[in-house]
This record gives structure tokens, sequence and C-alpha cells, in this order.
């Protein structure tokens, strides 16, 4: 499990001209490495993640996901490969009102064609996981927000993926609830083998990363490895 950006430049439109948003990213996240991104607004966290998602394709450069090169992929395959080997945490939960924390788990395994037999099991061993197992048959309105972020990160790890998109995902939480998030995300991604990207204002928040790389004007710079 990996994920691999190798010199990926993305410009937007900008007037008559061109802005560009990534200036010759590289960055190699190994299985079970969680590399926190942190950056000014506007330097180019967000669109980062989107182009590790799969969901932007980059000017030039490339990218792989678990050893696969996305570039020339036929839109199918790339849509079954970012359902299957990708799990993205968006900052705002955006759970279904109607339907319990194991089955907004179970709906992604729907929706994935996997059996509907394993995912029961494995949405309460997710749950546990994210210290929910005995909210499991809760809804979203009867859930705190820090509960409903873990139901949101659970989600994303219901069909295993390779890599884990994690976008701000304290935003909404006060500073230890945050913190106990990052913790959580740190040792999912240790337990899972999820390659995994944070991206984070909060440079507070950075400690559990085995990584942290800073974003600056589309810019990544990089430390030494130091886990
Ligand atoms: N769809 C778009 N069209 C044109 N310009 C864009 C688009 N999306 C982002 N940009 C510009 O690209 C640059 C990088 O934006 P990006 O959203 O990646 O930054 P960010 O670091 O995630 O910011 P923030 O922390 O505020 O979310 C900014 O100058 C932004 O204005």
């Amino acid at each position: 499990m990996s994920l691999e950006l190798n010199d990926v430049t993305l410009t937007y439109p900008d007037g008559d001209g061109r802005l560009t948003a990534l200036d010759r990213v590289s960055l190699e996240v190994p299985g079970g490495g969680l590399t926190a991104v942190v950056g000014p607004s506007g330097s180019g966290k967000s669109s980062l993640l989107a182009v590790a998602a799969t969901l932007i394709r980059p000017d030039s450069g490339s990218v792989a996901v678990d050893g696969e090169r996305v570039e020339g992929l036929a839109p199918g395959r790339l849509a079954e490969l970012r359902r299957s080997r990708i799990g993205i945490v968006f900052q705002q939960p955006n759970l279904l009102a109607s339907l319990t924390a194991a089955e907004q788990l179970q709906v992604m395994a729907q929706i994935s064609g996997r059996p509907p037999r394993r995912a029961r099991p494995r949405a309460l061993e997710l749950l546990e996981a994210v210290g929910l197992a005995d909210q499991a048959e809760r809804r979203p309105h009867q859930l705190s927000g820090g509960q409903r972020q873990r139901v949101n990160i659970a989600r994303a790890l219901m069909n295993d993926p390779a890599v884990l998109l994690v976008d701000e995902p304290t935003s909404a939480l006060d500073h230890e609830r945050g913190a106990a998030v990052v913790d959580l995300i740190a040792r999912l991604t240790r337990g899972q083998g999820t390659a995994t990207v944070l991206v984070t204002h909060d440079r507070a928040h950075v400690g559990a990363a085995d990584r942290v790389a800073e974003v600056f004007d589309g810019r990544l710079r990089l430390p030494a490895a130091t886990g």
C-alpha cells in the first residue's frame, strides 16, 4: 500500500493566464505512514489532496495509488480504483440523517458491490476501532460532533483502502477532541497499513504524524523522515 506523487504540476485558469496551484510536487507515502501537510490558506493543500484522490488530473507529473499509475486509466477504471483503493475524509462528516452509524458504513460496502453478509461485522469492527462500539445503532443527531467525525473516519476505511486522505478533520472540533481525532487517525494508519495524508491548519495536531510536509505557494517542502 502506498501513494506516490511525482513531479506534479497543477494550474487553474486565472484571468488571461494560469495560476500554479502545485509546482513540481513530489511526495511518497508508504503504507502505515502518516504524512501531515500544513501550509497557509491558498498554498495548495486541498489541490494536493484532490490530485492524490484522482479527482483532479494534474497538468503534468504522475500519481500512483498502491503502485498503479492513474494517468491514462479509462474513466471507469479510475472510478473503480478510487472506490476500492482510496478513502477520503472530508472536513464535514456528511452523514446520512436517516441511517445508524453502522448503516453509514454498510452502505459503502453496498455501493462497491461487496457481499452484504460481511459488511455488518466489518462495520461493527471498525466502529469498535474508533471507540464507538456502543453507538452503532445511533443516528447522526444522537451523536456528538467528535463521534460523527469518528463515524466519518471509520466509513472511509470500510473498503480497506490503500490510501487514506484526510482534509482538516478537526475544524469543527475543540482542541482536545481535535487532538484525539488525529491520534486516532495515526493509530488506524498503523493498524490498517494505509498510506495516509492529513491536511491540517493546526500545527498543534501534527505531533502524531511520522512526517510533516509544508506547502507554500504550491511548493512542497519535506523534511527528512523522522520515524
Ligand atoms: N477551481 C479553482 N479555480 C481557480 N483557482 C483555484 C481553484 N481552486 C483553488 N484555486 C487557487 O489555487 C490555489 C491553491 O488553493 P487550495 O484550495 O489548494 O489551497 P489550500 O491550501 O487548500 O487553502 P485553504 O487552507 O484556504 O483551504 C489558491 O490560490 C486558490 O485560489
